[in-house]
């Protein structure tokens, strides 16, 4: 699984133009920016006239958002109880949460969540002076059975150093810088890889 997640900051144009390109090789757009809901909704709304699949879309937190565009798929922040509830009420919905230890990853599981983000697995801008997590706390959460994605700091050098057992790839920059024939290429590779 391949996840993009917007940069924290207001899309532009360009962005939008990016963001439809890459769209046949990713599996997600994660739709996490800090601007207000009618904002969020305006940029929603530009990216589905772009082209952008609808089916792809992943709003972070909004279940508003979510009901009013009919999506499929929302992301919370680790520890978020709406996660739980929402997935109980709505097992239709694709619901992931982002985690950093052994035990939210199992707490995901047990609440029947489609899949967490983990990390951060690689030293990254987003994460300044924070270390990345040990070769143990990595382990420990993909011992668990739910799907576990790769964060912080992937790139096409980085994710050849990614312990087996992940069950793909979440970036910001990575996914920015690329050209899409790049994230292309990036994904036939990880493709293979995992079938073998
Ligand atoms: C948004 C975010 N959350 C992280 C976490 O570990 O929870 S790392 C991260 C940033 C990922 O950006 P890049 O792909 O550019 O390293």
């Amino acid at each position: 699984m391949f996840i993009v997640i917007t940069p924290y900051r207001t899309p532009d144009p360009g962005d939008i133009r990016h963001f439809t390109a890459v769209s046949p090789f990713i599996d997600h757009l994660m739709i996490r920016t800090p601007m207000p809901q009618r904002e969020t909704a305006d940029f929603l709304t530009s990216l589905l006239e772009a082209g952008f699949p609808k089916n792809k879309l992943l709003i972070h937190s909004d279940m508003a958002l979510l009901e009013r565009f009919d999506l499929n798929g929302i992301h919370f922040r680790e520890n978020d109880a709406d996660a739980f509830r929402y997935k109980q009420k709505h097992p239709e919905i694709t619901v992931s949460m982002s985690t950093h230890s052994a035990r939210t990853v199992e707490a995901a599981e047990v609440n029947g969540l489609d899949f967490v983000l983990f990390g951060h697995i690689f030293e990254t801008a987003s994460k300044p002076a924070r270390p990345p997590r040990t070769e143990r706390e990595i382990n420990q959460a993909l011992s668990s059975d739910i799907p576990v994605i790769a964060l912080g700091g992937i790139n096409e050098r980085t994710i050849h150093q990614l312990p087996g057992g992940f069950d793909g790839i979440a970036a910001i920059s990575y996914f920015m810088d690329a050209a899409p024939s790049e994230i292309k290429a990036l994904r036939k590779g990880w493709e293979l890889s995992n079938l073998m």
